[in-house]
């Protein structure tokens, strides 16, 4: 039984530490701006790649220290993922978190994470998070590549249609619940 608790999180509202500047780093911080370009995001690591320094140009939350880790760095920090090739660092980072009560993501270690990425579906405003459990990251890539291509760019427009009719619908929680059922029995 997969018990994940999917959840869509308003990160832009967070701060958020990612702990490592290599490939992992990269490709979180990606998920992460991909998601929501205006995140608040600190990235701590002596190495950087230069992909990482060059989405600073276009997204200012994101800020880069050059410096080892460091406890302080969880100052301030609502959520953090940590993806360091010392994975005794990685194991660090995570206890300090678990004492702090932040929640934290260690990128390839399924054990040490409180949640984990997911693999987005993104049509205008419908998005849509996979998960395999950890059972397969690449068949959740995949997934998404498949639904991508399915799901119609219209939908954007039924979605903008069905939030103007609801926005206009009187009558009370339960007229306007049946309503929008009857509006949508098509989709089915
Ligand atoms: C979805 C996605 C989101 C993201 O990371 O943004 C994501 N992994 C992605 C890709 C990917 N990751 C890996 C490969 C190589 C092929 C392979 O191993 O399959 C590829 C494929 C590729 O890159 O093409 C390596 C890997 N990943 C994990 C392990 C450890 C283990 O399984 O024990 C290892 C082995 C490391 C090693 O061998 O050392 C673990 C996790 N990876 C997760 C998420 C979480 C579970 C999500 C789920 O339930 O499916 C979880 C549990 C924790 C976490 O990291 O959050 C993103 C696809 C984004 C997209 O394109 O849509
Ligand atoms: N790259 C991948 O797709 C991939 C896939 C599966 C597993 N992994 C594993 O994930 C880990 C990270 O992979 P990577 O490709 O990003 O590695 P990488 O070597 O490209 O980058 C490692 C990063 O960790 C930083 N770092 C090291 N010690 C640190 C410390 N004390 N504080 C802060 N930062 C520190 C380095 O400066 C560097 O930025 C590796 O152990 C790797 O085996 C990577």
């Amino acid at each position: 039984m997969n018990t994940l608790f999917p959840i869509f999180v308003k990160i832009e509202n967070l701060h958020t530490l990612v702990v490592g500047g290599g490939y992992v780093g990269l490709e979180k911080v990606t998920a992460l701006l991909g998601n929501s370009p205006a995140a608040r995001i600190t990235l701590v690591a002596p190495e950087i790649r230069t992909e990482i320094e060059e989405l600073t140009h276009r997204y200012p939350g994101l800020t880069l220290l050059r410096e080892i880790y460091q406890p302080n760095h969880l100052t301030d920090k609502d959520l953090v993922i940590v993806g360091t090739n010392d994975k005794a660092v990685n194991r660090q980072v995570q206890q300090d978190c678990k004492s702090l009560k932040i929640l934290v993501n260690v990128a390839d270690t399924p054990d040490l994470c409180d949640f984990y990425l997911s693999s987005v579906v993104k049509k205008g405003d419908l998005k849509i998070a996979i998960s395999t459990n950890g059972k397969s990251p690449t068949f959740a890539k995949r997934f998404r590549e498949v639904l991508e291509e399915m799901l119609p760019d219209s939908l954007q427009e039924t979605l903008d249609n069905l939030t103007a009719i609801r926005n206009k619908l009187k009558g009370d929680f339960q007229e306007k619940l049946e309503r929008l059922n009857e509006i949508t029995k098509v989709l089915k």
